[in-house]
């Protein structure tokens, strides 16, 4: 565990030079569960070296499959070793991957237990839809203290469903769930994620069938068997847009490796139009910089290809240095705005309010969720301490941090090391002077 660390970081000089992006949190955990479909063993590289690796890898340990490192970025999985359906209890609320599990294993077994679901407190993030999709695939399921059980007493049929919100964990679970169902299943309204699509990318390799539409719906016929695939991890769009405002926001001038320019989609639009500059280099390769004096923006947060929620942290502390008002709407979670309060320590100026502002009303109109925020800057920051509420609103504090002038300090790092890797060695090569200590000698920050 590293909740007693903290980041200190010596802020105010421009972050340059260049990092490579590592392979995507949110692809990387949904091929793992994949891998449990097979019937032979897969190879996963370009797996990040974060924790919320860590906590899957235990995850599939826990229910016999043979999860083995290869090296620090390769997994190999075997399925086959596979010999219990129930995940034990003390994984509870960990990450998001235990409701996935349960449609997963639920072609594997009769039953299937799984502890309760967790993730970065941002929201309710229910899990009605996926209770509901195993339900319409001929699954039984109950909710207990614990966790959730579900049961089948015949072959999951295929069915058709429309999602009520293109949310993209459940859109995997009617993934899981449709390629091995007997028959033809239709989810409508689903998500269509790059990480969604390189999980039915990689699904096809196992020999899945599955159709996309110019739409958001999706086809499958369900095959008897699949098999283990090699496959590669694409680069973390987060993770590249994160580093993106870092540069930014410090003034200064990074080339991230490792990411595909199309899966930034709206982020390379929002950041020219504040003012900031990308150029294209080698496949795979973009320099982000700052291009003059920063101008505001109205942002509004939606499914793909909208502007990622993830990117949201890191972008709006990047609106802190923008000159004039800038307005975020978050319609994708009812309550990620928390961190902004803390942020006026470093000196920033926001205000949080209930309204939809700056486009269409949104699922959280009129429901008194603080999910509009007015940013007014720019504002010099000054250093301070702060404690990472979650995983994203912690990189924000790495850039509020990197942007103040002095030393901060930043708790509640085992957050953000759920989702970034190796932050203090690839940051510190970029001139960000940054460390990692221990809280006990830092008594007093
Ligand atoms: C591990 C992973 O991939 N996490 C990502 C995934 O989370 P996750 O898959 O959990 O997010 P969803 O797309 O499911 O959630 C979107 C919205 O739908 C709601 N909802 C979802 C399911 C459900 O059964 N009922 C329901 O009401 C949620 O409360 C939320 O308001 O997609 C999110 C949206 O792009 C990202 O922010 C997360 O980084
Ligand atoms: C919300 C996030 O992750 P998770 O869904 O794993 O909590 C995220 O990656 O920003």
């Amino acid at each position: 565990m590293n909740n007693s660390y903290a980041y200190r970081i010596e802020g105010g000089y421009p972050v340059m030079g260049e990092i490579a992006c590592l392979g995507a949190k949110n692809f990387a955990i949904k091929a793992m569960i994949a891998a449990l479909l097979g019937e032979s063993p897969s190879l996963l590289t370009n797996v990040p070296a974060i924790g919320d690796v860590d906590i899957t890898a235990e995850l599939l340990t826990s229910v016999g499959a043979t999860v083995e490192r290869i090296d620090n970025m390769s997994l190999r999985i075997d399925p086959t070793t596979t010999s219990t359906s129930i995940v034990p209890v003390p994984h509870s609320g960990s990450n998001r991957a235990p409701i996935l599990l349960l449609s997963a294993l639920l072609h594997h077994f009769e039953s299937v237990a799984v502890p309760v679901v967790g993730g970065c407190k941002i929201g309710a993030r229910a899990i009605d839809f996926h209770l509901e999709a195993i339900r319409e695939f001929g699954g039984v399921v109950d909710e207990t203290d614990e966790g959730y059980v579900a049961r089948r007493v015949r072959p999951l049929k295929g069915t058709a469903i429309e999602l009520p919100y293109p949310s993209v964990g459940a859109t995997e679970t009617c993934l899981y769930l449709g390629v091995l169902a007997e028959g033809r299943s239709v989810i409508s309204n689903a998500a269509i994620e790059p990480e969604i699509m390189e999980l039915i990318t990689m699904l096809r390799a196992m020999g899945a069938i599955i159709f996309t539409t110019p739409g958001r719906d999706l086809h499958i016929e369900g095959v008897r068997r699949l098999k283990g695939v090699h496959m590669e991890v694409l680069g973390d769009r987060i993770e590249a847009a994160s580093w993106a405002c870092l540069a930014c926001a410090s003034n200064g001038d990074v080339t991230v490796h490792g990411v595909r320019p199309e899966t930034l989609g709206n982020f390379l639009s929002y950041y020219q139009q504040i003012g900031g500059g990308i150029e294209l280099k080698s496949v795979g390769s973009i320099r982000f910089f700052r291009n003059g004096e920063l101008r505001p923006a109205v942002i509004e947060t939606d499914v793909y290809p909208g502007f990622s929620t993830d990117w949201q942290q890191p972008f709006a502390m990047l609106l802190t240095q923008a000159h004039g008002v800038s307005i975020v709407h978050e319609t994708v979670y009812e309550n990620r705005f928390g961190y902004l309060k803390d942020l006026s320590v470093l000196g920033a100026h926001t205000q949080l309010t209930t309204h939809c502002l700056g486009g269409a009303a949104c699922r959280f109109r009129d429901k008194n969720y603080e999910h509009s925020a007015i940013i007014l800057g720019p504002t010099p920051f000054k250093a301070a301490s702060l404690t990472i509420p979650d995983l994203r609103a912690g990189l924000a504090y790495i850039i509020g941090a990197a942007v103040a002038r002095g030393t901060s300090h930043i708790a509640g790092i085992e957050y953000l090391e759920r989702g970034y890797g190796d932050i203090v060695p690839r940051l510190a090569s970029m001139n960000l002077q940054i460390e990692r200590v221990k809280i006990e000698a830092e008594r007093g920050m």
